[in-house]
């Protein structure tokens, strides 16, 4: 039988709230077995930029990544963020790694191509070192992801975090039985936006396309459900959204996504 893996990754504005992080990471270090951590922090990279006078240039929602943006997030995402969640981990345990996809050649990216629109340094993932993420796991280190990757010829590039952690979920389900949780400020997916207690605890390919063609599922969770539905048809046991009391045991109102 396979071994339990938990990967877990928490949103930009859960990271911005000190006492919400905090009750995160505790809830994160109670999980039993294997488990990764993978944390965003756009909204830290924008303000950190402003205050630098460096603007944040977005097309659709999505940031556009030029040299001094990539800058930006390299000092951001692997720097302040990483760093600051790896030591509060330390403090209560757990032997966390801030890693980015450049460290142990752990995941590979290729610059997106340019389409309609030049999102600049953003990588699209080619390949997860899953032997080697599996090799930091056995020796009892748990493996802390930022939103970077590199190319393999020196250039880091920038890469979502909810589709860094749908990539090495899948890369390591050939080894685990992998549960993907992402983890952000609202209960779940909500049937209503303006009411938290709305929230669909299931959603499968079919009434995902439903909830879709109705306009509920909109702006940041439509690449999240994307990112999720990805994983499942590719051997990722389980997925699930919700906010941090999804990782407290004895509560079901979340949603759990199936094919
Ligand atoms: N039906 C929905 N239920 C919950 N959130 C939704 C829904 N439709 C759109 N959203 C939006 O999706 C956002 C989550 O996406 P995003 O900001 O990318 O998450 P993260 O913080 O994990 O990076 C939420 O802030 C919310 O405003
Ligand atoms: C290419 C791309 O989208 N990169 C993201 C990486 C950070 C991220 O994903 O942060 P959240 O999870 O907090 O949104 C960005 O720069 O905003």
């Amino acid at each position: 039988m396979k071994q339990k893996l938990s990967i877990v990754k928490i949103g930009g504005y859960l990271i911005e709230e000190e006492a919400r992080l905090s009750k995160i990471l505790d809830l994160f270090s109670k999980i039993e077995g294997n488990k990764i951590l993978v944390h965003g922090g756009g909204k830290k990279a924008t303000e950190i930029g402003n205050k630098l006078g460096i603007e944040t240039k977005m097309s659709n929602g999505r940031r556009i990544t030029d040299i001094q943006s990539l800058d930006v997030a390299v000092m951001v995402y692997s720097g302040l963020v990483s760093k600051n969640i790896v030591a509060q981990l330390q403090a209560i345990g757990i032997n966390a790694l801030g890693m980015s996809g450049a460290d142990g050649n752990t995941i590979q990216a290729y610059k997106r191509p340019v389409k309609d629109v030049d999102f600049g340094l953003v990588g699209d993932v080619k390949e997860v070192n899953a032997y080697g993420i599996f090799q930091l796991l056995q020796v009892g280190f748990t493996p802390v992801f930022c939103a970077l990757t590199h190319d393999g010829k020196g250039q880091l590039l920038n890469t979502n975090a909810d589709t860094i952690a749908a990539e090495v979920a899948i890369g390591l389900s050939q080894d685990f039985d992998t549960t993907l949780y992402y983890c952000f400020e609202k209960k779940g997916v909500l049937q209503d936006i303006e009411d938290e207690d709305s929230v669909i605890t299931h959603i499968d390919s079919k009434n995902y396309d439903v909830l879709l063609a109705k306009g509920i599922i909109a702006d940041g969770m439509l690449p999240k459900m994307h990112n999720c539905f990805y994983a499942l048809r590719n051997n990722v046991a389980k997925v699930c959204i919700g906010d941090d009391s999804m990782l407290s045991e004895n509560n079901s109102n979340f949603t759990t996504l199936t094919l």
